[in-house]
């Protein structure tokens, strides 16, 4: 997988570039970079996604243990993102490369013009043999320090720069059967595919872990790179030149192959990057209309509206079992949605004295997932 990709996103978690959660590990941040530098000489195309703001902030600030209050996070990360691009500048600069830093927060994603923006910058950098390293913008977000993880961020940037291969450094050898941490039986599976219903429960379930990162938001993140056709490798970054070997074509870790149909860009975008704002219920004959015969969401298909949004904002569209199936732009807003839900659109008019358009969500507007 990593000998033949040409452009590839490494996430290197934070246990891998602290000293146990206190301040940032310079030894191993060198060892990234050297390994980096030599995935470069081999004409690979590398952007790094890395974690380590909050440890290295809480060890400039003085404090031993990890607050727990976000504004305190948050300037904790703003101090500590200071020491991380400075260490990466630093040991980068030993191999003779320059880098960037780019901090991300899922609302810039979700703007399209920023998305753009973001990608023409990365890909500019690339160009430029720049190393990008990103990290989550900790410090103005709400939700991002609560139950963000740099494996969803590493896998939206693979997607943003459409890279052959996501390669997750982590703590464990690879993804195993069950948390060998607490199974000892537990077995590591070398490889699977990103649609094989079975590891998300291995990963802990849903619902289990998504707060605090853990497998399942690294299974995740291998089904949301898959969107963009590409492969993702879990795989032990204790393990000796890791990335080197991998690039060379070793059997390391767990390979999570991309079998599922890749998304055009634009589709990609509504499914991944948009935060949904609310849900649709739909009948079994809207449910086909859509998947099936690849029509627009109009609102007679419709049996439940919930949440809050705004016309143009992002929902999700659910089966009558509660399974989401389309994610779309919505037309209406949702004390629109709920008058006319369950309505012939001809009756859209006389039922709000207006008509913006016949569609709840139009097919352009709708990923289907
Ligand atoms: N099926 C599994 N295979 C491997 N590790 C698992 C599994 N389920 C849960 N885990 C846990 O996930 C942890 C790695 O996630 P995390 O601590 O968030 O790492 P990082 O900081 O590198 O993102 C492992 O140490 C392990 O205890
Ligand atoms: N953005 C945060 C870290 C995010 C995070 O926890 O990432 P992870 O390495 O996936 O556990 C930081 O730089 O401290």
């Amino acid at each position: 997988m990593l000998n033949t990709a040409r452009r590839i996103v490494t996430k290197v978690g934070s246990s891998l570039v602290t000293n146990q959660g206190k301040g940032l590990d310079h030894a191993a941040l060198r060892g990234w970079a050297k390994q980096v530098a030599r995935l470069k000489h081999m004409g690979k195309e590398i952007v790094l996604v890395s974690s380590g703001a909050i440890a290295e902030g809480m060890q400039r600030l003085g404090w031993n243990a990890r607050p727990t209050a976000l504004y305190e996070l948050q300037a904790a990360a703003a101090v500590g993102q200071m020491g991380l691009a400075e260490a990466y500048a630093a040991c980068f600069d030993q191999f003779e490369l320059k880098t960037a830093q780019i901090l991300l927060t899922h609302g810039d994603l979700s703007n399209r013009e920023r998305y753009l923006n973001a990608r023409s910058t990365l890909t500019t950098l690339l160009k430029l043999d720049i190393i990008p390293v990103i990290n989550e913008n900790d410090t103005i977000v709400t939700d991002e320090i609560r139950f963000g993880d740099n494996d969803t961020l590493a896998a939206l940037v693979t997607n943003l720069i459409e890279a052959d291969t996501l390669v997750i450094l982590t703590d464990q050898a690879g993804l195993y059967t069950s948390d060998p941490r607490r199974n000892h039986d537990a077995e590591m599976l070398s490889e699977v595919s990103v649609a094989d219903p079975a590891l998300l429960k291995m990963a802990g379930g849903i619902g289990s872990s998504i707060g605090s990162g853990g497998m399942l938001t690294k299974v995740m993140a291998a089904k949301r790179a898959a969107r963009s056709g590409a492969h993702t490798i879990i795989a032990s970054g204790h393990e000796q030149d890791v990335l080197v070997r991998l690039a060379h074509g070793e059997a390391i870790g767990t390979r999570l192959k991309a079998t599922i149909p890749v998304l055009a860009a634009r589709k990609q975008w509504l499914a991944d990057y948009l935060q949904v704002r609310g849900t649709v219920t739909l009948d079994h004959g809207a449910v086909n209309a859509l998947v099936i015969d690849g029509k627009s969401l109009l609102p007679i298909g419709v049996t439940g509206v919930a949440g809050d949004f705004e016309r143009g904002e992002a929902v999700a569209c659910l089966t009558p079992e509660g399974r989401e199936v389309a994610r779309g732009l919505i037309n209406y807003n949702v004390v629109e949605t709920r008058k006319i839900m369950g309505k012939a659109s001809t009756h859209i008019e006389t039922i709000l004295g207006y008509v913006d358009e016949a569609e709840l969500i139009h097919r352009n507007n709708l990923a289907l997932l």
